[in-house]
């Protein structure tokens, strides 16, 4: 039997995932030591071998075929668009994407005027404002604390994940529009799906058993 290789996002969704696994009788004490700087760990009796990596880059080390399964963010595999299947929504990990800023913007969303719209998602943002509002605006790519392009005068509006609202709420914005309910996913390499078939729905069906 060859090994399984599973690609895990990194941060939030890292601890729930090996939870998550656990159980269903599937565990890696090695990834539970935060001061190891060791990258992959394999459990020889499941035939089964693991990874971290950075959220985006796990749609990648599965379309590639690096990894047959990962375990991302709907966000991310929105963003990276990647050559793979989703099968499973895992359900923690839950979250929105929406357009926020102050409630003064509302008049620029409503307005036909040129916006600047800063965000981690451009490729999200794109396929929001372009192809589904159609609407041309100006794409501003941030990496982390997005909130405060609005208020230090960067756009008008931001595109972000909101969980509990309390960093809009801190920084005096409010979500102006939702576009898409998110949380963690299962993907699997295409290949992998027709080779692996077996393992794979068993797999997928341990996993809706404790979820
Ligand atoms: N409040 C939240 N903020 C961001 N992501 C969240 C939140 N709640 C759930 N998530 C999910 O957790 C995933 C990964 O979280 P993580 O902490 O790695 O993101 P990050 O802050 O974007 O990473 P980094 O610190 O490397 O930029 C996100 O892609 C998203 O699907
Ligand atoms: O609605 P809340 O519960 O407040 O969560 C949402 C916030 O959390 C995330 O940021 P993160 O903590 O990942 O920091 P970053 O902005 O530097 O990416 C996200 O980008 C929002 O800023």
């Amino acid at each position: 039997m060859r090994y399984l290789t599973f690609a895990l996002g990194k941060g939030r969704l890292a601890s729930k995932t090996l939870e998550t696994f656990e159980k269903i009788g599937i565990t890696c004490e090695e990834m539970k030591d935060k001061s190891s700087r060791k990258l992959i760990f394999v459990n020889e009796d499941l035939k089964l071998r693991f990874f971290l990596a950075k959220g985006p880059d796990v749609p990648t080390y599965v379309e590639y075929g690096a990894a047959d399964i990962g375990i991302v963010g709907k966000d991310t595999i929105l963003e990276e668009n990647r050559k793979l299947f989703e099968v499973l929504d895992l359900g923690f990990g839950a979250c929105k994407m929406c357009v926020c800023g102050p409630k003064s913007a509302l008049k620029y969303l409503e307005g036909g005027q040129q916006i600047r719209v800063a965000t981690k998602y451009p490729n999200i943002a794109k396929d929001y404002f372009y192809n589904q509002k159609h609407r041309t605006v100006e794409i501003i790519k941030l990496n982390g604390s997005i909130e405060l392009a609005p208020i230090v005068g960067l756009s008008e509006v931001i595109v972000d994940i909101v969980e509990t609202g309390s960093t809009l709420r801190e920084n005096g914005l409010q979500v102006l529009e939702e576009i898409c309910p998110l949380s963690a996913r299962m993907v699997v390499n295409r290949v992998s799906m027709k080779m692996e078939d077996e393992r794979i729905r068993r797999l997928i069906a341990d996993l809706k058993s404790v979820l």
